[in-house]
């Protein structure tokens, strides 16, 4: 019987995830730790090539027997990277990634030129920001003219990964809703973004054709013998990191919730319809499968807890011990965790805060658990606005290496007062790539199975990681997320600059 496989480029590491669908099990899962690129600037890049050396480590990882026998693939990968290809195909420069926040600048000036941030929703859906691709390109324009003189086509980092696979330039909605330059409501390009993004070229013939959801294309041979795969491998169209993970945590029917713990937090719902907030408080990106996917970003998430992991020398998957032996809210402790600068809050530019410090609270263990909880509220600042837009939820399925941590589950039931749910087959954004290569692969063989039914066949939850809502801390965490707020609020005006 044959095998699916996903490949996820995330920020720190690539992974691969091989699949036998028929007896519903996981047969490999293999990873390669991937370096970042940073800049006092606010820069954040990586090299395409090293997503491309890192997933031929991975193949080199699995059993030759298992690749030999693998039907289909997918990619997933980390959203908004700006990759620019000349017209042979070759990366002009490194890729900016979706944590960079050197372009705050471009940002601005783009907003400006469509009219401000009501009108950019009126026209697109969303503004654009820090992150988003689209400041990327006038950046480039500015500091690399000679990329910028050859650009031919600009792929997002799962898309260049499809064009190394099989030699053909195409995208997806999905990914394609985080450049800012796609109208989510038509799901298609929009020409005033384009033009408020760059008025001296035609930025829409630089866009590669977009693909539909269950497309399948064909392996180039060479990229088959390099991975030790058979030459008849068909790719489906992957997806951004987010969308592929929906597909992973059962997130593709309405009503549900699915949140993801990894270098960046995201928490997202599917809708059949577009859900555009006119006050941009979410991301209005649409799913890889057809219909939207609502999104909350924060840009600081297992960065936080790494951050202080390493400044106390201890590794963050040690925390949870720490984490278990302070008490909610951290003994007054609040840290607003935004090393990176942030997207939610909307704060590009801004700075971690670390405030309540006392004489019984100045410890490794109240700092760690202070940036699990401060990354967790953040979450929480972006899930109220879903709340109080009139979306309702009755569950949260976690994936992500946090969601590894005991600890974070139960903080993340506490603070949200939601059962979690984890999925037994972890690695949610491969797992969700391979199952969307299942999808195309059946459909492309007659079978109309819809990708929520592919979903609820794979996508089962692991009881003994499932957790629900301590009645005895949550006013504990009610009390500290308060006072994150109250914080928030007072260095807001000083971050904003
Ligand atoms: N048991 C754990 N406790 C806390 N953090 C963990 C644990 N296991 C993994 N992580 C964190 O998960 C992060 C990697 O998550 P992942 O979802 O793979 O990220 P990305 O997709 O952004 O590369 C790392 O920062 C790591 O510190
Ligand atoms: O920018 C976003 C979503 O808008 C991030 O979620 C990136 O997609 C990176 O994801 P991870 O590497 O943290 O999974």
């Amino acid at each position: 019987m044959s095998l699916v496989a996903g490949i996820d480029a995330g920020t720190q590491s690539v992974k691969v995830v091989v699949y036998d669908a028929a007896r519903r099990e996981v047969v490999a899962t293999v990873s390669s730790p991937l370096a970042l690129i940073s800049d006092d600037d606010g820069g954040r890049e990586q090299h395409p090539a090293d997503w491309v050396a890192a997933v031929r480590t991975c193949f080199d990882r699995i059993d030759p027997a298992a690749r030999a026998r693998i039907a289909a693939l997918a990619v997933s990968g980390q959203q908004h990277g700006f990759v620019p290809v000349d017209a042979d195909g070759n990366v002009l420069a490194p890729a900016k990634l979706w944590c960079d926040t050197s372009t705050t600048a471009e940002c601005a000036r783009i907003m400006d030129a469509v009219g401000g941030t009501a009108r950019a929703i009126a026209l697109a859906g969303n503004p654009v920001l820090a992150g988003y691709t689209a400041s990327k390109l006038p950046w480039t324009k500015t500091h690399r003219p000679d990329a910028y003189a050859r650009l031919a086509t600009i792929l997002l980092p799962h898309d260049y990964l499809n064009f190394v696979l099989t030699g053909q330039r195409f995208c997806e909605h999905g990914d394609a809703s985080g450049t800012g330059w796609l109208d989510v409501r038509t799901r298609s390009w929009s020409a005033d973004l384009l033009h408020a993004t760059d008025p001296d070229r035609d930025l829409g013939a630089c866009l590669p054709p977009i693909a539909s959801p269950d497309a399948l294309f064909d392996i180039a041979p060479a990229m088959a013998g390099q991975l030790g795969v058979p030459a008849t491998v068909k790719v489906a169209v992957g997806g951004g990191d987010n969308m592929m993970a929906a597909v992973g945590t059962g997130c593709v029917e309405a009503g549900r919730l699915a949140m993801s713990l990894g270098t960046s937090g995201t928490l997202f719902a599917y809708s059949d319809t577009p859900v555009i907030d006119a006050e941009a408080r979410w991301a209005a990106f649409c799913s890889s499968t057809g219909g939207w996917l609502p999104l909350i970003c924060t840009m600081n998430c297992t960065v936080a807890t790494e951050q202080v992991a390493r400044l106390f020398g201890f590794e963050a998957r040690e925390g949870d011990a720490l984490v278990r032996a302070t008490p909610p809210g951290a003994g007054g402790l609040v840290m607003l965790p935004f090393l990176n600068g942030e997207r939610t809050p909307d704060l590009p530019l801004g700075k971690g805060v670390l405030a309540g410090l006392d004489t019984t609270n100045t410890t490794p263990a109240h700092v760690y658990r202070a940036a699990m909880e401060g990354a967790t509220y953040s979450l929480k600042y972006g899930f109220d606005a879903f709340v109080h837009a009139g979306m309702r939820f009755e569950r949260i399925v976690l994936t992500g290496g946090g969601g590894n941590s005991a600890a974070w589950r139960q903080m993340v039931a506490d603070v949200f007062g939601l059962p979690v749910d984890v999925p037994a087959q972890a690695e949610g954004a491969a797992f969700g790539a391979a199952l969307q290569a299942l999808w195309a692969l059946r459909r492309a063989g007659g079978d109309a199975a819809s990708i929520a039914e592919i979903a609820r066949e794979h996508v089962t939850a692991d009881p003994a990681l499932s957790v629900t809502p301590d009645p005895a801390r949550t006013p504990a965490y009610a009390a500290a997320y308060r006072r994150f707020l109250q914080h928030l609020d007072a260095v807001t005006p000083l971050q904003r600059g």
